[in-house]
């Protein structure tokens, strides 16, 4: 059974000092504790893990206009942040790891202010049919986190303008237009503020679980631990990673995600492959290029060497399969 529940609030509003500080909290949540952790960036695109931030987000528009671009450790799409939107992380080990029931404190915590929402798709949150939050989700050993946003009153004019988003995810999506598909919950109560949904969300996490909520406060050393890593985060390595000289570029778009795959390739051979994709589940992204290293850069023979591999998990094997019969389709 749980004991502890947590919360805790960012007073802050720099991406990257947040980022840091939920990943703290990820390795130290402890075995029986959930923790409620809520944030607010300023101006900022958050990136999923595996994402291409130049494909992605206008960077220089962004930057120009004093905004900031960020990566975060989950998989997924890319989001914009401003002042009128609140995140949500629900950090917690994997055995008390239960997305439906985090889910039902948010649904919770909106039915006590007057709104109706439903779950919809891999990871949207819907009211209305449109969607108002974007979720996903992160494992570190047993340390897991779910997180996702709340649109309020966020700048949906600047939200179109900064994110790239493909032709294929709007077409998969069967709508002509972020904007039009993206909601704010103040069209449907025009007097909510920040504050009620942060009390709203409080309320509802200590009812779901059934225990009381204790308000944790960082000390110093732990503000400084937790600066240290928000260098990282703020490091170019970490938003743009390395940029590989490439002969050939292929992507395909699945269920499960977008896939773009890079091949720099030297004597006939593979010898790097950049892979990116907006999958949820980032394993099977992150093993591709290993895979794909050295072999002859054939679409056969990828075929035959991506046989070689499986995963025990379903999902992933379903992916691996996916991207085998991509490369059968493939002629090169
Ligand atoms: N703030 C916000 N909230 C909800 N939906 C958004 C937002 N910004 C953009 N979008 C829409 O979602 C799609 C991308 O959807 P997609 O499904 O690709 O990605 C996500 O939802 C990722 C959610 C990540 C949540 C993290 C929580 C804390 S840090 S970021 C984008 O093209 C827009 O149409």
């Amino acid at each position: 059974m749980l004991e502890t529940l947590t919360y805790i609030e960012s007073h802050g509003t720099d991406p990257y000092r947040n980022l840091a500080l939920e990943e703290f909290l990820l390795f130290g949540c402890k075995e029986k504790e959930c923790i409620l952790y809520l944030w607010q960036n300023e101006k900022t695109v958050v990136i999923g893990k595996n994402q291409n931030a130049w494909k992605e987000c206008r960077t220089e528009q962004l930057e120009r206009d004093g905004g900031h671009l960020a990566r975060r450790l989950s998989g997924g799409g890319a989001v914009y942040h401003d002042l009128g939107n609140l995140n949500f992380t629900f950090l917690v080990s994997g055995e008390y790891y239960d997305v439906k029931r985090q889910l039902s404190v948010i649904a919770g915590a909106l039915e006590h202010l007057g709104l109706h929402i439903e779950a919809s798709g891999r990871n949207d949150l819907l009211i209305d049919g449109k969607k108002f939050s974007g979720n996903a989700f992160y494992r570190h050993g047993e340390h897991c986190y779910h997180h996702g946003t709340i649109m309020l009153d966020v700048d949906k004019e600047k939200l179109g303008s900064y994110l790239t988003v493909s032709r294929e995810k709007l077409k998969s999506k069967g709508v002509d237009s972020v904007r039009s598909r993206v909601a704010n919950l103040r069209t449907y109560l025009p007097d909510l503020t920040i504050d009620d949904l942060k009390y709203a969300l409080r309320q509802a996490f200590g009812e779901v679980y059934g225990l009381p909520v204790q308000e944790r406060k960082l000390d110093d050393r732990e503000k400084k631990e937790i600066e240290s890593r928000a260098e990282y985060f703020r490091s170019w390595e970490w938003l743009y990673g390395r940029k590989i000289p490439f002969q050939h570029e292929i992507t395909r778009k699945f269920p499960w995600g977008e896939v773009t795959i890079r091949f720099q390739v030297e004597n006939g051979k593979i010898k790097d492959a950049a892979v990116y994709s907006d999958a949820l589940k980032t394993g099977m992204i992150e093993a591709l290029p290993n895979y794909l290293n050295g072999v002859r850069f054939s679409s056969r023979s990828i075929c035959i060497e991506l046989g070689l591999y499986w995963s025990e998990d379903p999902e992933e094997e379903k992916m691996l399969k996916d991207l085998i019969e991509w490369m059968k389709e493939e002629e090169w």
